[in-house]
């Protein structure tokens, strides 16, 4: 399989912190990638930069044969790249549904609080839209029975899981999840876990996922990535990064 993602020297400064130090790494595509690392190790500045947030002081990104840091923040959105971020960031005060229509209009997504996003589509495109939402989204991820439900209220699990909904309404090539599993009981992980894998069965989609739930990560991923103190300490399969001395040190040791 070829790599969707090629990253090479990617540097990142704030002030006197080095984010990001000589940062190179690949995402296979159709695989499972994870960055894993202590806090502060640079995974969630290392999703900016991939997703235009932040601006790389070094380094090259290769994306689908793209330069990808050439590329606006917006047109990344454009080419398949989809996110969820670390804190919950939904619209606690729209339903379930309305927040997945949200993300299915990635250009109007920096301009939220506009009510032409609910006003622009015609009438039967936003029927065409719910439709697919239904079948292609609430079902697998078994939000169905909350669709009109405001996401106020509703238990984190099911927070966690419309994020992913509302990154995959996008029918994204990549998919970047940071911290898919954090705060969540074993049997919700599960049942995150088991949506990730049948979105990239049936949406063909790259995953590349921050978390430090290693369990989860591990039983998931086929690719990891370790960070520490914003340089990559080790990459490899799980079995190999498993048995590093340095990510045992660094990681895996003091979890
Ligand atoms: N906008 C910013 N301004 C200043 N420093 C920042 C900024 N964003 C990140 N940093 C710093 O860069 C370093 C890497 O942070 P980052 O959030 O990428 O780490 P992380 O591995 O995602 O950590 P965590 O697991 O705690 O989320 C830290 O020292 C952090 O304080």
């Amino acid at each position: 399989m070829r790599d969707l993602l090629t990253l090479e020297g990617i540097t990142l400064g704030f002030g006197g912190i080095q984010a990001l130090s000589d940062v190179s790494a690949s995402v296979r595509e159709h695989s499972v990638t994870a960055v894993i690392g202590p806090n502060g190790a640079g995974k969630t500045s290392l999703f900016n930069v991939i997703s235009g947030f932040y601006r790389a002081n070094a380094g090259t990104a290769r994306y689908d044969g793209h330069d990808l840091l050439a590329t606006p923040s917006n047109a990344r959105a454009r080419m398949g790249i989809a996110r969820t971020f670390q804190n919950i960031a939904l619209f606690q005060g729209l339903s379930v549904l309305e927040n997945i229509k949200l993300g299915a209009h990635a250009d109007l997504r920096a301009n939220l609080l506009s009510a032409s996003v609910f006003l622009g589509p015609a009438a039967g495109e936003e029927a065409a839209l719910t439709r697919r939402i239904d079948e292609e989204i609430l079902e697998p991820l078994g939000l169905a029975e909350i669709r009109d439900r405001p996401v106020a209220g509703l238990p984190y699990g099911q927070q966690k899981r419309l994020e992913l909904a509302r990154a995959m309404v996008m029918r994204p090539r990549l998919l970047m999840l940071d911290e898919p599993f954090a705060g969540m009981p074993p049997p919700e992980k599960r049942r995150m876990a088991e949506a990730i894998r049948s979105f990239m069965r049936t949406g063909g989609v790259t995953t590349l996922l921050i978390d430090h739930d290693m369990e989860a990560v591990m039983g998931l991923s086929d690719h990891v990535v370790v960070l520490n103190f914003g340089k990559v300490i080790a990459a490899g399969d799980v079995a190999m990064v498993r048995r590093h001395p340095d990510v045992i040190e660094a990681y895996l040791g003091a979890a």
